[in-house]
């Protein structure tokens, strides 16, 4: 159902017409259910019994599911690198490289340069919409091609085209691509592998009960537009921003800190940047034995967007309150041992979080849980605990009973399928609730000095890696590396995929080819995201940390005449978090006349395509819909 007074037409209209993208439908109008014209047919749409859940398992009769490999290629001469690779290009069509030398702080800068662009105003976004963009190289757009489309994508993009002939083919990119971050400098304390000034508490004896000063009084505010005591700044964080159910966790302690160091007014403004700020405060510091000492100085980012406030509610314990140190700390010390690899520190660091939220001041979260629509549904009325009571240990079962039920989507599913074991029971209920409210507590810091043109540097970076595996793949079809046939165009498309409101009956990028010869992805560390085709099924491509995702292009399977396969793949959009991705396509040149190379054919072998002018095959792939493999097949030969 369209929500009220919002017909189809108008919502295109909003998104299309009047270039608000679909980040614009979400954040203006916030419709709480699917519009229509994003609704997909059924044989477009991902439903759970289409993907490939199981992760390989082994033993006698066991299920073998396959999984997209993950390639070190820290030495480019290892002869199992190219075997791996090849053996990927023709089988999947896709895998994962890692240590490639891309560091995640690159990584990181450039989201923050893509989410930057699509959190300017639209009035700033709509000047590179395609067709009349300002730039001849950067061009802004949403689902695919919604002029043809009947039915949207949940997607908002922004191409890039790598002119490398022409000295300044970026000046008129987005500025917001092109500046350095300098404001990303805060370390999250929580992002050093090393743990650094986080100790953690083993000790088991009773917990020490201390009483907090009263910081302020308790402030829980509900949306849209908090009164609150330090108004000037939290209207400004709170402007704009259309979701009800996230939330900043800040203390008057550290806003009053940032005020003295005159912080304040620009840092808050700078959040179109991409970031949020969360303070954790001295009373979340007292509440974790060392876990968080040092925080209120510190201060996390977290990700605007993908994980940030939209109604800040201060909250600060009760005058009357007695903090105790929280519990986890000590009985959940074998989590954060886990922390050695980042996915898994990154839900320790989610679970104690939770944690405290609930030893630490549950009267505070239970009542705005309580004020909170958007929560409520989540938390069955009958378990609140009482209030005002600190338990010294508070169990699993009393998270788990007092957050309902575990997710349905399939994100979720996919997530505590790759969960490490033991943590069955656990993570359900945290990814609840890290989905439903949680800000991102775990972003990794930016380098102070990031005065780099984030966009432009990636495909400096990219071309070499992309170069590199092209000629693996040439070589082994004992074929040259001609630059011009392979990499004669570079591109990126920076995609935006916003919280959706039903992503089962959508999707974000709908299932399609790459036509190109080689893509290199950067994906957002969402599970339940991107999917490869398998048989009949959806294969998911899990985000590994700091890994780049490879797949092949239509115009690589025409060349080596089907040895290697451009699988189709799509994107789904996630309920509760926005994604962003970085697909660098190398691709031949326009006036490149592609067909099955000579080399492949040299045994008599029949070639299967037509000869066909790159240009053209662009042109037919875009004045259409996405529709999976039907491109390529437009030039098979009979
Ligand atoms: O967003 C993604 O992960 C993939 C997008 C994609 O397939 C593309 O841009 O070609
Ligand atoms: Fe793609």
């Amino acid at each position: 159902m369209a929500p009220i007074g919002l017909t189809d037409v108008a919502i295109t209209d909003f998104v299309v017409n009047q270039r608000h993208g679909v980040k614009g439908l979400v954040d203006i109008i916030s419709p709480k259910t699917l519009p229509p014209c994003y609704i997909q047919l059924p044989e477009k749409r991902v439903t759970t019994e289409k993907l490939i859940m199981e992760a390989a398992t082994t033993g006698k009769g066991a299920l073998s599911a396959p999984v997209i490999p993950v390639i070190d290629v820290s030495d480019w001469k290892n002869p199992n690198v190219a075997e791996e690779i090849c053996e990927a290009a023709a089988t999947l069509g896709f895998f994962q490289i890692v240590n490639h030398g891309v560091s995640v702080d690159e990584q990181n800068e450039l989201r923050a340069a893509g989410r930057g662009f699509f959190d300017l105003p639209t009035e700033e976004k709509k000047r590179y919409w395609e067709g009349s963009s300002v730039s001849d190289t950067a061009w802004y757009m949403t689902s695919f091609n919604p002029y043809k489309e009947a039915k949207l994508e949940w997607r908002d993009y922004l191409k890039f085209e790598y002119l490398s002939d022409q000295v300044d083919f970026a000046a008129t990119w987005p500025t917001v691509c092109r500046t350095p971050h300098q404001l990303f400098a805060w370390t999250s304390p929580l992002a050093s592998p090393s743990g650094g000034r986080r100790r953690v508490s083993t000790r088991r004896s009773p917990p020490r009960f201390v009483t907090v000063p009263s910081l302020c009084p308790l402030t829980l505010l509900s949306p849209p537009l908090p009164p609150c005591f330090i108004s000037s700044v939290y209207r400004r964080v709170a402007a704009g921003l259309g979701d009800s159910n996230r939330w900043l966790w800040v203390s008057t302690a550290s806003l009053e800190r940032w005020r003295g160091r005159g912080e304040p007014d620009l840092s808050w403004r700078r959040r179109q940047a991409g970031r949020s700020r969360v303070s954790h405060g001295v009373d979340l510091g007292q509440i974790s034995p060392g876990g968080f000492a040092g925080v209120a100085l510190r201060r996390c980012l977290c990700r605007s967007g993908q994980y940030s406030a939209s109604t800040v509610s201060p909250m600060s314990p009760l005058t009357a309150a007695l903090m105790g140190l929280s519990s986890c700390f000590a009985c959940c010390k074998e989590l954060w041992l886990l922390r050695s690899s980042s996915f898994r520190r990154k839900l320790v660091v989610v679970l104690c979080l939770s944690w405290c939220f609930v030893a630490g001041i549950p009267c505070a979260l239970l009542a705005w849980w309580d004020q909170s629509p958007a929560i409520k549904p989540l938390l069955p009325p009958a378990s609140t605990p009482p209030l005002l009571h600190i338990p010294q240990r508070l169990e699993w079962t009393s998270l788990l009973s007092m957050a309902g039920p575990g997710l349905a989507d399939p994100a979720s599913h996919v997530l505590l399928s790759m969960s490490p074991s033991g943590w069955s029971a656990v993570p359900r209920t945290i990814l609840r609730l890290r989905f439903s409210i949680g800000p991102s507590y775990f972003d990794a810091g930016f380098d102070e000095d990031c005065g780099r043109d984030e966009v432009v540097n990636h495909s400096n970076r990219m071309k070499p890696i992309g170069r590199k595996i092209l000629e693996i793949l040439m070589n082994n079809l004992n074929a040259r590396m001609e630059e011009e046939t392979l990499m004669g165009t570079l591109r990126m498309n920076v995609n935006y995929y916003p919280e959706c409101p039903d992503p089962k009956l959508t999707v974000g990028t709908g299932h399609h080819c790459d036509i190109n010869t080689l893509t290199l992805l950067l994906q957002d560390d969402i599970l339940g995201s991107l999917y490869a085709r398998y048989g009949d099924k959806w294969l998911h491509i899990p985000p590994v940390m700091g890994a780049i995702v490879v797949n092949i292009g239509d115009m690589l399977q025409i060349l080596s005449n089907d040895r290697y396969k451009s699988v189709e793949h799509l994107v789904m959009a996630s309920r509760f978090l926005s994604r962003i991705s970085f697909a660098y396509y190398c691709g031949p040149s326009y006036d490149s006349v592609i067909e099955p190379l000579r080399e492949v054919l040299e045994n008599g072998e029949k070639p299967l395509y037509k000869p066909t002018m790159y240009s053209d095959y662009m042109k037919y792939y875009f004045a259409r819909p996405h529709t999976g493999s039907k491109t390529i097949e437009s030039i098979k030969l009979p």
